[in-house]
């Protein structure tokens, strides 16, 4: 069943906590967590775009104790992302929606046909005239796709940005992944979703339970991943239907949660001296 309650009433804040304790005694923990409208707030420029401050310093111990992975999940391309997550050469990375891969210095590289490439080029040239006719819109250019971005556009002109984008890249293809979010809609070339790059983060890093927060409509096929037998637990961040076990309000209430797990978590495992 799908939940659909408003961001945390009471029981729900304790079943949470319960969650989070249970989880820092993890043998193999596994942090995945969606960036935008997670860790960072929504600002207008993407590359401006940063964790808050207290989300960062809680992942950075995470991310130092034994036996603890945080890596990032996100549609961003690898590039975008990996400048606002400030990664270092160890970084766990998913960028663009599950299509591009970085664990530390191994990689995917994303090889395109050229039925592919062709395909990209003309959804390309075809958004750009929707952005150059419509004034404060802003093509994202990506390895696989693109994103139109309408944040700056009055909220009633958003609807025929998108129309218009759908319309457009519906003349190109019938065979294009297009994906609405938060004030951007987006067109790929490549199919992947952030479910199969969960369970590729829990492959990887042998991870016995997997924490995953998003707030996106994207987010959902991570939550569809998690397996709460085996410890798992997802939570939806601010409104909207989810099959995520547990809701929080906003990137404030994911950093505190981060904060209260990193506290846990190093109380049940011995900080690394390495
Ligand atoms: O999967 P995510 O990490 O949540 O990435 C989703 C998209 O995030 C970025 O766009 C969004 O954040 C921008 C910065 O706050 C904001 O200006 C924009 O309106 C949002 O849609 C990013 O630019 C996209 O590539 C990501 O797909």
């Amino acid at each position: 069943m799908t939940n659909t309650a408003s961001p945390l009433p009471p029981a729900a804040a304790v079943a949470l906590a319960n969650a989070l304790q249970r989880l820092a005694r993890a043998d193999r923990l596994l942090l995945a967590l969606d960036f935008d409208g997670t860790l960072a707030p929504f600002v207008d420029v993407p590359r401006g775009a940063r964790a808050l401050p207290e989300a960062k310093a809680a992942l950075d111990r995470l991310e130092h104790l034994p036996d603890t992975w945080v890596a990032y999940v996100s549609g961003r391309p690898l590039s975008s992302l990996e400048i606002v997550t400030e990664a270092d050469d160890d970084a766990l990375l998913i960028g663009s929606h599950g299509v591009e891969i970085r664990f530390g210095r191994d990689g995917v590289s994303v090889d395109l046909t050229e039925e592919e490439r062709d395909r990209l080029a003309r959804l390309g040239e075809a958004l750009q005239q929707i952005v150059d006719d419509i004034p404060s819109t802003k093509l994202e250019t990506k390895p696989v796709g693109f994103g139109v971005h309408y944040r700056l556009v009055s909220a009633e002109r958003g609807p025929e940005v998108v129309a218009r984008a759908r319309e457009a890249a519906a003349a190109i293809s019938d065979d294009l992944t297009i994906r609405d979010g938060k004030d951007i809609i987006e067109f790929s070339v490549r199919e992947a979703h952030k479910g199969d790059a969960v369970e590729r983060l829990r492959e990887y890093t042998k991870a016995t339970a997997v924490l995953f927060a998003g707030d996106d409509v994207t987010d959902e096929d991570g939550f569809r991943v998690m397996d709460p037998s085996r410890g798992d637990v997802g939570i939806k961040v601010g409104r909207g239907e989810t099959l995520a076990q547990y809701r929080v309000a906003d990137e404030r209430a994911v950093a505190t949660l981060l904060t209260l797990l990193a506290e846990a978590r190093e109380a049940h495992v011995k900080p690394s001296t390495a």
